[in-house]
C-alpha cells in the first residue's frame, strides 16, 4: 500500500524524529534535511546516468525558494556538483536557505538571481502582491535554464501556499520542454493536502509539472490525489527516518499489487458458484443495450460465481446470445450492480432498480449504484436521511458530472447548485461530502479515481491510460466491482481493487494505442492471473 500523510502529521513526525529541529541555528542543518538531500541527489544521479550515461558534465539547474524545500535542493545540488555535475542555483526570492547555499558554494556550484523583477539575493524586492502575474526570469536564469538537462524544483514544499508567485512562475515558464523536471517533496504550487491545483489569471494550473517527484518520509496527499496526481510524474519516497507510529494513520492510500493480490478473492476446493458470489446486474435497457453487454461481460470475465441479468427483452436477448453463462431474470444474489446505461426515466428498469436499492437498505445486500441509479438514491436519502454505513454496503460510482448532479439533488431544498467544474477542481472535498451525505462509499471516476468513505477514509488509484476515457468503460468497471462485492469484499476494497484491475486491463488492452471498452473486460482474466501468480501488474 502506498500511503500519504497530511502535512501536519508529517511536521509532528519530523519534530519527534529530531528534537532539536526548531532550535538549530541557521546554517547548521539537521539529519532529516541531510538525509532528504542525500536521497534526492541519489535518485537524480541515477536518473541522469540512466538517461545520458554519466553524471559528470550534466547541467543541473536548481529552482530555489525561500524555505527548507530550497534547502533540500541546494544540499542535493552540492552532492551532484561533487559528483561532477555543473550545478546552477536560481533564487526565486530575496533570501534562500543559508546552510544549503553554503554547501552548494563549497562544492563549486553557482548561485544566480532568478527573477528579472526581484533581482535575487542582493536586491531584495520579492513581494507577495505580485502573485500570479508573469515576471520574466532574469536573463542569466534564462541562459542557465535553456541548457539544463535536469531541473530540480525546490521552490515550495509543504510550507508553500498554493500557487506560484510571479518570480517563481517566470522561472517555471523558462524551463525547456526537454529537461527532466524533478519536484522536491511536492511539485511547487500544488496544495499538498487537498491535491487542488490553483490557477493563474489565464486559467492555467499555476504549478510545476514534474516528470518525477522525490518526496521525504512519506508521500504527501497531493501526490496521490486528483487533480494534482497528473502533475507529479513518477513518485519516489526517500526514507529519512520518520517513525511510522509518529506519522499515524494515512490520509490517502493507494493499493499496490501486493495488496491487490491479497484482496482478490481466490476460490478454494470447498467453493461453488453460490459461495463464490452471485451478482445481479440491472444495466442498459432498450436504448443503451451495450451497457447490459459490457457490464455482464466484465462480471463474467472478473470471475463471478454466477451472473443474473435483469432487463427488458431486447438487451436480455443480446446478453443471452453473447454470454451463455449469464442467467436471465431476477433471483437470489449476493450483490447487485445497478444503473449503468439505465435511463432514469426507463419505466421497465425502474422496478428492478428500486428493488435492488431496497434490498441494500432494508436487508444489507451489497449494492453498486451507477449512473441511472443515482437519482433513486438521492430521492431515498432526501426522504429518509443518509444510509447507515454500518448496516449497508453501498458503493456509488459517479463520474464528476454525475457527482455534481447527485450533490445538487441532495441539496435541492436549499436551492444548491453544484457545477461539474467544481467537482473537477475540488474532487476530494466533493467526494467526502457525498459520502457523508449518503452514508455510502463514493468512487469518483476520472484519470485518477478517488474513493471516500462516510467516516473520511480516502483512497486514490491512478492505474489506467488516458485511452480508458471511452464510452462504456464505466459499465465495465461496474461489472468488476460488482463481482468483488458479491464475493464479500467491503465497498471500499471492492471499489479500489476493481479500479486498479480495470486500469491495468485497460493498459493491456491499449498496449499504447486506442482501446474499446469490451477489450478492457476481455483483458481482465489475464491481469488477475498475472497479479495472483506474480504479485505484480503486467508490464
Ligand atoms: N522540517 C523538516 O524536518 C524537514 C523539511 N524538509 C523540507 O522542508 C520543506 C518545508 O519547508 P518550509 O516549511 O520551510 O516550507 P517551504 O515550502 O520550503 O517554503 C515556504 C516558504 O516560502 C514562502 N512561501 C510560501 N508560499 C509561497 C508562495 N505561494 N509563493 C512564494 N513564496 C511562498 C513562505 O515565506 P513567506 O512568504 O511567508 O515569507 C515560506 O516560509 C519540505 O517540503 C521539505 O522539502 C526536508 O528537508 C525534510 C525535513
Ligand atoms: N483520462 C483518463 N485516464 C484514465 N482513465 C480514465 C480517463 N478518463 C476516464 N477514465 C476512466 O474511464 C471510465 C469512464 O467511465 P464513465 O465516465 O462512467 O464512462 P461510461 O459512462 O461511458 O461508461 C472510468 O473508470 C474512469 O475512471
Ligand atoms: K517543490
Amino acid at each position: 500500500m502506498t500511503t500519504a500523510h497530511a502535512v501536519d502529521a508529517v511536521r509532528r513526525a519530523e519534530a519527534a524524529a529530531d528534537p532539536h529541529l526548531a532550535s538549530r541555528p541557521a546554517g547548521q542543518d539537521g539529519p532529516l534535511m541531510l538525509r532528504a538531500a542525500a536521497g534526492l541527489a541519489a535518485v537524480v544521479a541515477g536518473e541522469v546516468r540512466r538517461r545520458r550515461g554519466r553524471l559528470y558534465g550534466a547541467r543541473v539547474v536548481l529552482l530555489v525558494g525561500t524555505g527548507s524545500n530550497g534547502g533540500d535542493a541546494l544540499h542535493a545540488g552540492a552532492r551532484l556538483a561533487a559528483g561532477g555535475a555543473q550545478v546552477t542555483a536560481l533564487l526565486a526570492g530575496p533570501r534562500a536557505h543559508a546552510g544549503g547555499l553554503a554547501s552548494l558554494r563549497a562544492a563549486g556550484g553557482r548561485v544566480l538571481p532568478g527573477a528579472a523583477s526581484s533581482g535575487g539575493p542582493d536586491r531584495p524586492g520579492h513581494q507577495d502582491d505580485d502573485r500570479g502575474r508573469a515576471a520574466g526570469a532574469s536573463s542569466a536564469a534564462e541562459v542557465a535554464l535553456s541548457g539544463a538537462d535536469v531541473v530540480l524544483d525546490g521552490l515550495l514544499g509543504t510550507g508553500g501556499r498554493p500557487g506560484l508567485d510571479a518570480a517563481a512562475a517566470g522561472l517555471v515558464a523558462a524551463v525547456p520542454p526537454a529537461a527532466l523536471v524533478v519536484a522536491v517533496d511536492v511539485p511547487s504550487g500544488v496544495d499538498a493536502d487537498s491535491g487542488e491545483l490553483p490557477r493563474d489569471a489565464a486559467g492555467r494550473p499555476s504549478c510545476v509539472h514534474a516528470d518525477l517527484t522525490v518526496t521525504f518520509g512519506t508521500a504527501k496527499p497531493a501526490l496521490l490525489l486528483p487533480p494534482a496526481a497528473r502533475v507529479v510524474g513518477r513518485v519516489v519516497v526517500v526514507d529519512i527516518g520518520l517513525d511510522p507510529a509518529a506519522l499515524g494513520p494515512a490520509a490517502v492510500e493507494e493499493l499496490d499489487p501486493e495488496q491487490a493480490a491479497l484482496l482478490w478473492p481466490v476460490p478454494g476446493p470447498q467453493d461453488d458458484k453460490y459461495s463464490r458470489g452471485v451478482l445481479g446486474v440491472v444495466a442498459g435497457g432498450d436504448t443503451y443495450t451495450g451497457a447490459a453487454l459490457l457490464c455482464t461481460t466484465a462480471a463474467v470475465r472478473a470471475g463471478a460465481g454466477m451472473v443474473r441479468y435483469v432487463g427488458p427483452p431486447r438487451p436480455t436477448e443480446l446478453v443471452r446470445q453473447r454470454l451463455p453463462e449469464v442467467v436471465p431474470g431476477a433471483g437470489r444474489v449476493q450483490a447487485w450492480a445497478v444503473g449503468s446505461g439505465v435511463d432514469p426515466d426507463d419505466d421497465a428498469q425502474a422496478g428492478p432498480l428500486a428493488q435492488a436499492l431496497a434490498a441494500a437498505v432494508d436487508d444489507g445486500v451489497p449494492c453498486l449504484l451507477d449512473a441511472g441509479a443515482l437519482p433513486a438514491l438521492a430521492a431515498r436519502v432526501r426522504a429518509g436521511g443518509p444510509l447507515d454505513p454500518e448496516g449497508t454496503a453501498v458503493l456509488l460510482t459517479p463520474h464528476a458530472g454525475e457527482l455534481a448532479r447527485l450533490l445538487a439533488e441532495l441539496g435541492r431544498e436549499d436551492g444548491e447548485r453544484v457545477e461539474r467544474s467544481a467537482v473537477e477542481e475540488r474532487p476530494l472535498e466533493h467526494a467526502l461530502r457525498a459520502a457523508r451525505a449518503t452514508g455510502a462509499v463514493v468512487l469518483l471516476k476520472g484519470s485518477t479515481t478517488l474513493l471516500a468513505t462516510p467516516d473520511g477514509r480516502v483512497r486514490a488509484q491512478t492505474d489506467g491510460p488516458g485511452w480508458l476515457g471511452t464510452a462504456g468503460a464505466g459499465d465495465v468497471l461496474a461489472g468488476i466491482a460488482g463481482v468483488l462485492l458479491a464475493a464479500g469484499l467491503a465497498p471500499f476494497d471492492a471499489g479500489a481493487l476493481a479500479t486498479a484491475v480495470h486500469g491495468r486491463a485497460a493498459a493491456v488492452a491499449s498496449a499504447g494505442g486506442p482501446l474499446h471498452a469490451e477489450a478492457v473486460a476481455l483483458a481482465v482474466p489475464g491481469v488477475v492471473a498475472h497479479l495472483l501468480t506474480r504479485r505484480e501488474w503486467p508490464a
